[in-house]
């Protein structure tokens, strides 16, 4: 089976090639940002993210009629359970206007369906952004009207949660294990079982990440947004964009942060350590919700390249369960195992209706 995968990131768009279990080759296409910050939307850039994905694609010499299948990463969806889904039209028109909100994954789907439509081939989304396999004790907020949501690096969680698991000689549905995805943005993970029974949304909750706040000070978040110094997309930005490390020290890079410790600067120091503090916080309280029997923790995403942050962290947690490192992500292998999966029929694709 040969398929193509396609992962749309917020400054880039990766792009692979699978013969079966095989990558042959993959890609990564920045935009630099004068390319792209002048789109509305982030589905606005679907000409220009396609133009530049046939372009690397003629360049390889891949015709698309080459393909079994293309997948895409799936975006923010409604919550839906894990797995493999095949794109179809009412999948495109949600991804166009996510109920989730804006995210470059939306464009995963939308790319994948169109391509893969002028040559009559399926296409699918595996583990989007927005799965959601929350037990029910953990949705609620404290506020009713405020549920606790799931927005998590699910794709690359589960792929390492197998991956991590078939090394303990198991399957993945028969071990407990906390994925904390350390990216730009941060999720912490308890997976029971094959299923994935709280997070901290990545977007708003949790440990602070390199641009992210994390969880708040709630009364006094609230003051600072009726404060009338910013609009309600300025605290967006704020919280979303401009906080985390970067508040803190005005670099998202933690490879400059670590040369600033290495010439004495305390300061960088401090935050790094207080993100660290604040995972292993978060690992700590999501091994409550496996009751403590934790088969493993592990540490993945670009931030786990770090000895700094992965020793940091592993001196806190350690004592909680054995801690494997898996930097990185594995993204696109695990768009192309998941497709594979349905082509083989391995396991049946899911369709989305939420
Ligand atoms: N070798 C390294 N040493 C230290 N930090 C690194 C290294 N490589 C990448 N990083 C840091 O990892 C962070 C980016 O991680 P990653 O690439 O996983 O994020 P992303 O893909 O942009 O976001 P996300 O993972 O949330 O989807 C940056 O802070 C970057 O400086
Ligand atoms: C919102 C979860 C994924 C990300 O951080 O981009």
């Amino acid at each position: 089976m040969l398929i193509l995968a396609i992962n749309p990131g917020s400054t880039s768009t990766k792009v692979a090639v699978y013969h079966n279990e095989d990558c042959l080759w993959k890609e990564v296409i920045n935009h630099p940002d004068q390319d792209i910050r002048n789109f509305a939307k982030i589905t606005d850039q679907y000409p220009y993210r396609l133009a530049t994905i046939l372009s690397v694609l003629q360049q390889k010499g891949y015709q698309l009629e080459q393909f079994n299948a293309i997948v895409g990463r799936g975006g923010l969806l409604n919550p839906i359970p894990g797995g493999t889904y095949l794109v179809d039209e009412y999948l495109v028109n949600q991804s166009y206007n996510a109920p989730g909100g804006e995210h470059a994954s939306n464009l995963g789907a939308i790319l994948a369906y169109h391509l893969a439509k002028s040559v009559n081939i399926p296409s699918y989304i595996v583990d989007p952004v927005a799965v959601d396999e929350m037990a029910p004790v953990a949705r609620l907020s404290g506020l009713p009207e405020l549920p606790r949501r799931s927005r998590s690096h699910a794709l690359n969680a589960k792929a390492v949660a197998r991956k991590v698991a078939r090394k303990l000689g198991k399957a993945y549905e028969d071990v407990n294990l906390i994925i904390a995805h350390l990216g730009g943005g941060i999720s912490v993970t308890p997976h029971h079982r094959g299923r994935m029974i709280d997070v901290n949304d990545a977007n708003c909750e949790g440990p602070f990440s390199p641009e992210r706040s994390g969880t708040l000070p709630t009364a006094d978040l609230i003051k600072l947004c009726y404060s009338g110094k910013y609009t309600e997309q300025e605290m967006l930005t704020k919280v979303l964009k401009e906080a985390g490390l970067y508040a803190y020290l005005g670099t998202k890079d933690v490879r400059e942060i670590e040369k600033r410790m290495s010439e004495g600067d305390t300061e960088a120091k401090l935050a790094l350590e207080a993100m660290c503090y604040q995972v292993a916080k978060e690992i700590g309280a999501m091994s409550t919700a496996l009751f403590g029997i934790v088969d493993g923790i592990v540490l993945t995403g670009g931030l786990a390249h770090s000895s700094f942050i992965t020793t940091e962290i592993s001196r806190r947690v350690s004592f909680i369960a054995p801690v494997t490192v898996v930097p990185g992500e594995e993204e696109m292998e695990a768009l192309a195992l998941g497709a594979l999966r349905v082509l083989r029929k391995v396991e049946e694709a899911k369709t989305y209706r939420a």
